[in-house]
């Protein structure tokens, strides 16, 4: 093994993508295993790698992770985007779900039946413009920062670049009454590291 991390999913990016921009913040580079058939997926299971019997599974430092929220965690500890105290870290776990609950409808949108994708969109942009981006151009507009939390880029911060094109993607006005979300910070600090993710956006 390289010592990169090595990433174990299917080609898409549903619960894997949030991991690979983490890791392209923190300027890590990594390896992908795409999972393409069932039984590359059972002989996981049978080999006893997979705790849950689920993907995302992520090698990495000796460890066989599982479960999203906590590999995310391990990450964001590890390269120093998780606050600099636990008030910090309480906040950035408070934007990360938030922001979680939001990506939660548009990773399913691509489930939804054709009758139903107009209203789920709806949801999504109703969602996006009335809970969760007012929160997040208060915060930047209040403390006057480029950052969501301690003026330090964080893990809050890219898994809120993260929803923001994602959700832009299927509303591209969503953003237009959020000036603070527009010209923060954030994109300047993701701008490297956003190349390294052109290709994993493009998925769906
Ligand atoms: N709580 C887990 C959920 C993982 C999950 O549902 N993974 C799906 C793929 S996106 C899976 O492996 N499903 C197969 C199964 O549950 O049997 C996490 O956040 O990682």
């Amino acid at each position: 093994m390289s010592g990169k991390p090595r990433l174990t999913y299917c080609n898409g990016r549903g619960r894997m993508e949030p991991v690979r921009w983490l890791l392209a913040a923190a300027g890590v580079e990594f390896e992908e295993i795409f999972l393409e058939t069932r039984e590359q997926y059972e002989k996981l299971i049978k080999d006893g790698v997979l705790m849950f019997q689920q993907v995302p599974l992520v090698e990495i430092d000796g460890m066989k992770m599982v479960q999203t929220r906590a590999i995310l965690s391990y990450i964001a500890g590890k390269y120093n985007l998780y606050g600099k105290d636990l008030k910090e870290r309480a906040l950035i776990d408070m934007y990360v779900e938030g922001i979680t609950d939001l990506m939660q409808m548009i990773l399913m949108f691509p489930f939804s039946p054709p009758e139903a994708k107009e209203k789920n969109l709806d949801s999504i942009k109703e969602r996006a413009t009335n809970r969760y981006f007012p929160v997040f151009e208060k915060v930047l507009k209040q403390h006057g920062q480029d950052f969501l939390v301690g003026n330090k880029f964080s893990w809050a911060d890219v898994q809120l670049i993260e929803a923001i094109l994602a959700v832009e993607e299927k509303i591209p006005a969503v953003l237009s009454g959020f000036p603070q979300l527009q010209e923060c910070g954030l994109f300047k600090e993701l701008s490297l590291s956003y190349g390294c993710l052109k290709s994993s956006t493009r998925r769906n």
